[in-house]
Order: structure tokens, then sequence, then C-alpha cells
């Protein structure tokens, strides 16, 4: 059953094959005897999942299923849930217990879908390997020694496991592609504004984004139906209709313009990477498309930006922990500055601290102009480049990372190394467009993602040029030996 995709399993469900019960006993099983070795898991929910699938198993009997009721799915720990622990990965909300549902688990919720538990994932999502979270890295499910990526690692590594047949990320400097490349499954950060981020803990609220992860394009679109859509609790959420994402999924790609930029392919690439996007590209000739080469010219300065853009804001949004109103308090306070110090300095990890440091330089008075306003200024260029290049193609295509998963320990003394394991992702988030990672193959024995990035709102093209790729190709059905089988 585990096997199956959310499709697979919502058909499965309809034809009585299996109850949402048993699928979810054996989802539960399998996080059990596997989450052992992977660490994917904060918080497992079993009884709310039982109770869901039953309560779906009754919907189904009564005819009144949709595509996502009885399926087990499971929510990255930034997503606020009702009654349950809501750590972000980190120390200072350890013993949180959210008081509400995020509008992403809402809906969810209202879908009839079941939830199995919280996902690992790096602290507060800073990083791009897991290894920053307060319980533990997560191990890539292709090769244990390895890391499954980041920020959203553990709903990665769940869904290529198959321990869940989908999850929740959020990608704001590539969390959700780049775990999604290196996991060898299927991701989707929509445009900024698609879905409301209601209840999910803020890091940088201007580039913040939830999205889909699931083994295919297909399943991405299922979800992203349920997740999308104008909530006026968040007020950069946009009041847009919601098109019907799976009805445009099979559409054909004739006459498709793909452009790949330059400045994707340069130095730092791993060249087994280059190639299997060449290949990738010339099944996208097979089906139609034609190809040219476009240009981002400030693509260099994305990841400059974002290390000042995304600190500021984190340093902001996360004043709020204090020790006085939630969280992680210190023992025996002095007096209050010591109850803020303390509280702050022993629930923080490292790099949460670096990124509150870094922040509050650049916003300081004297460096406002010389880092913040400047950042600024380079994000809007970073639009405009892409604005330009969507005048001449209408997706984007290029790798997703500049490497493989890498082995622990290889980055975390040298942050700037971990930072660059985003260089192709992060402009994309300060452009506020929506991107996705589809597999493609392998490099030594781990998975490659291909990067598709489209204009503003064109999640349903997206999904459909990568549903098109997956008809015609098997790298998005492998799965992990040893683990998943
Ligand atoms: N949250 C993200 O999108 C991850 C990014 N690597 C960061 O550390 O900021």
């Amino acid at each position: 059953m585990h096997r199956k995709t959310i499709a697979e399993l919502a058909a499965g469900l309809e034809r009585k094959e299996f109850s949402s019960v048993e699928l979810t006993q054996t989802h539960l099983a399998r996080i059990e005897r596997l989450d052992p070795i992977l660490n994917s898991f904060i918080t497992t929910t079993p009884e709310i999942a039982l109770a869901q699938a039953r309560a779906a198993d009754e919907r189904i009997a009564k005819g009144e299923a949709g595509p996502l009721t009885g399926i087990p799915i499971a929510q990255k720990d930034i997503f606020c849930t009702k009654g349950v622990r809501t750590s972000c990965g980190s120390r200072m909300l350890d013993n949180f217990i959210s008081p509400y549902d995020a509008c992403v688990v809402e809906r969810f919720s209202a879908a009839g879908a079941v939830m199995l538990g919280k996902l690992n994932m790096d602290e507060f999502a800073m990083g791009s390997s897991n290894e920053t979270s307060y319980y533990g890295p997560v191990k890539n499910p292709w090769n244990t020694g390895t890391v499954p990526g980041g920020s959203s690692g553990g709903s990665a590594a769940a869904v290529a496991a198959r321990l869940a047949a989908g999850a929740t990320g959020t990608d704001t400097g590539g969390s959700i592609r780049q775990p999604a490349a290196f996991c060898g499954i299927t991701g989707l950060k929509p445009t900024y504004g698609r879905i409301s981020r209601w209840g999910m803990i803020a890091f940088a609220s201007s580039l913040d984004q939830a999205g889909p992860m699931a083994r295919t394009a297909e399943d991405c679109a299922i979800m992203l139906q349920t997740m999308a859509g104008f909530d006026e609790r968040d007020s950069t959420c946009v009041d847009r209709p919601v098109p019907d994402y799976c009805a445009a999924l099979a559409n054909n790609l004739d006459g498709l313009r793909i452009g790949l930029p330059k400045e994707f392919f340069g130095e730092g690439l791993d060249p087994a990477i280059a190639s299997l996007i060449q290949e990738a590209v010339d099944e996208y000739r097979k089906l139609g498309a034609t190809v040219k080469e476009v240009s981002l010219p400030n693509m260099h300065l994305s990841v400059p930006a974002y290390y000042v853009v995304a600190p500021a804001e984190c340093s902001s949004n996360l004043a709020r922990f204090d020790g006085v109103r939630f969280g992680h308090r210190c023992e025996n306070p002095a007096d209050l500055a010591d109850l803020y110090t303390r509280s702050r300095g022993e629930g923080f990890g490292a790099e949460v601290k670096r990124r509150i440091l870094i922040g509050t330089y650049a916003l300081s008075a004297g460096y406002y102009d010389a880092y913040y306003l400047k950042a600024q200024k380079v994000r809007r260029l970073i639009s405009e480049d892409f604005r330009r290049a969507f005048e001449e193609v209408d997706v984007i295509m290029g790798p997703t990372a500049p490497s493989v998963a890498f082995e622990f320990g290889a980055k975390s003394a040298d942050p700037i190394a971990m930072y660059l394991s985003d260089i192709y992702t992060i402009a994309v988030n300060l452009a506020g467009l929506p991107g996705m990672s589809i597999p493609v193959g392998f490099a030594d024995g781990l998975p490659v993602g291909m990067q598709i990035i489209g204009g503003y709102f064109s999640e349903d093209r997206l999904l459909n040029v990568a549903h098109r790729y997956q008809q015609a190709t098997d790298w998005h059905t492998h799965v992990p030996t040893g683990i998943a089988d």
C-alpha cells in the first residue's frame, strides 16, 4: 500500500480495496520500524491519525470523499497544530502546545486527510541540511550517511521512505526544492501569496511560502488544490481564484518555450548534474518543447541579498520568543534582562543566533542603507531579470542544487559553503515566483533534482510540465533500497 501515490491510494480507497484505517496503520507501523533510523518525525500523532482515518472511512462509505479523504500525510513542524507540540525544530518551542491550527492544517483536516505527525526540520527553518534541528539530524533514505537537505528535510525523507504519502514543506530560500532534490521526490514552492501563512511560524515573512512535497507532480497538484486559496487572516495572501490543478496536468507541451539561464550552468555545478539536466531537457524536446539560452545577470547577487533580507526579517520575527509569553523560560531569572538573555541564549541554537545577530546588525542605525536598503534594490533587479526572461520563454529550467546530498558535517563548519547549496533556488524566493524540483536521475547513487521555474501564479503550468515528464520517464518511481522496500 505504501508504494502507491496519493492518486492511486484515493482510487484504492474509493474501490474499497483497503480502508483508511488499514492504510493509516500501515504507515504508522512503517514509521515505528524505520523512523528510529531516519529521525524524520519530531512527534507522531497516532490517536489523531486513527480518529481521522475512522472519520474518513465513514465519509468514503457515504460517498462524500474528496481526493485527500483518508490519505495519510504529515505536517512540517512549523505549522501550528491544535493540542499538539509545534516545536519548529527548536528547544525554544519544545514545550509549546499550539492552541490553534494553521490555515494549511485546517484545510487538510477539512479535506479529510489523516495527519500522521509533525516532521523534523532545521531550527526555525534556518539551514540546508537538517543539521540545525534541536531534535537531531534527519538521515537521507538513499544513503543514511548523507543529509536529506533542508530545511524541510524531515518532509522529504518521510515521503522518499514511504512513511507518508505526502507532506507539507515551507520554502523561504530553497527549503522545499533542495530537500526534494536530495531525496528524489517532487516539491513545489508556489507563488508568494498563493497559500496562507496563517499559523505557519514566521522566519522571513516576505519570503516564506508553504507548499506540497510528494512523489509525483500529480500528487502535488492534489495537495496544492487543498492548500491554495485566499485567507483573510494572512494580509499577504492573494485573493485570486484557484485553478483546477489536476485538469491542466495532461495538456500537451507542443511549443513550450524552455529557457536555460547560462548562469545556472557555470562553475561550481557538479558536471554529472549538468549532464542529467541536459538529458531531461532533451526529453522535453521530444515532448515538443523548444529550448534557448536566457540570462539572469543578477543571479550571483541572490545569496548575498538573501542573507541580508532573511536575517533582518528573522531578527524581527524571533523577537517574540522572550521567555515571557510562550516557549522556553530559563530557571530562576534574577531580573527581566536576565530572563530575556538566558531564555533566548538557552532556547536558540547556533545558526539561529547567527541569523539574529546578522539581522540586527543589518537593520541597526547607520547600516540600514548600506545593507537592508541595498539588498531590497538587488531584489528588484533579480525580479526584473526574471520578468525579462519570461518575455522570451514560458518556463526556466536548471539544476535545483549544485551537488547531490553531502555527508553529515561536510558544511557545518562553514556557513557560507552551506548557504551556497541554495544558489539556484534563492533568487526564486526573492522574486516571489513559483518553482518546482523533480527527480531526473542519479549521480553517485544519489538523486538529482531539476528545477522548473514559472511566471507568477503559473503553478498549473509547472505541474503540467512536470507531469508530462513523469509520464515519459520513471525517475520519480525509484525507491531507496533497504529503507523503503
Ligand atoms: N528556509 C529556507 O528556505 C532554507 C535556507 N537554506 C535558509 O537557511 O534560510
